[in-house]
């Protein structure tokens, strides 16, 4: 990776992993560094994330999803809505390679992306949809539905709550708590738990925001 030596990543990395009290071999160690790795070359192409700095990219990008992860425990099917680059998508897929990990945005340059990772790493567990999620049609729900940096809450609720499995949750990664946004969730819906989350190396705030249905229809 240009400019930062990948042993001083893995370092970082490994700190991280243990501070978040994650249980992770040395091989998904190696394949979130390579996942990082891939993501610093294609975005001086595509685009993909404001953040250049691999050291920056660790920490702002792939100990804040991975510091998600517990609270993915018991899912078996999960889609990440406006995943971009793969954050949490692809960090969720490496950490949890038991659990099925569907990604969906409508920039075709991010899927392709997210298609050469998920080949380049031998990803199984990855399916890669470009569309808006409004549009998306499965035949199998998702247990969980989750989206960082994506949207509102109302919004994320409203345009992917048709491919919620019964008593599924939506997970959404957040900065501050968004209270403001809770209040004006769409009917029959409700925060059942606002979790903070801290990130390794990093001096900000985070939550974690879990909704579920208040009534069962
Ligand atoms: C700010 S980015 C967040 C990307 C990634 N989750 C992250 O945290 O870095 C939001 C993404 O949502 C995608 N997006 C916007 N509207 C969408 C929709 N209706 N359905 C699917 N993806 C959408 C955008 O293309 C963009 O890649």
């Amino acid at each position: 990776m240009a400019g930062v030596d990948r042993t001083a990543l893995a370092q970082v990395l490994a700190n991280g992993v243990a501070e978040l009290h994650l249980d992770l071999s040395a091989g998904q160690q190696d394949q979130l560094l390579d996942y990082l790795a891939l993501l610093g070359k294609w975005n001086h192409v595509y685009n993909l994330t404001s953040v250049r700095d691999p050291l920056q990219m660790m920490t702002l990008h792939l100990l804040d999803s991975l510091a998600a992860v517990p609270a993915f425990a018991g899912a078996q099917n999960v889609l990440d809505v406006g995943a971009g680059g793969g954050l949490p998508g692809l960090v969720l897929a490496i950490a949890r390679p038991d659990m099925k990990v569907s990604m969906i945005d409508t920039v075709h340059k991010k899927t392709a992306f997210l298609t050469q990772v998920k080949v380049e790493l031998g990803l199984k567990n990855v399916t890669v949809y470009t569309k808006k999620v409004q549009d998306l049609v499965v035949n199998a729900p998702f247990d969980v539905i989750t989206s960082r940096a994506f949207a509102d809450l109302s919004d994320f609720i409203d345009w992917s709550q048709h491919l919620l499995a019964e008593g599924g949750r939506f997970i959404a990664l957040k900065g501050t708590a968004p209270q403001e946004e809770r209040e004006r969730l769409p009917e029959d819906w409700k925060v059942q738990q606002l979790q903070p989350l801290r990130v390794p190396g990093l001096d900000a705030e985070r939550h974690l925001v879990f909704v579920e249905r208040s009534v069962t229809v």
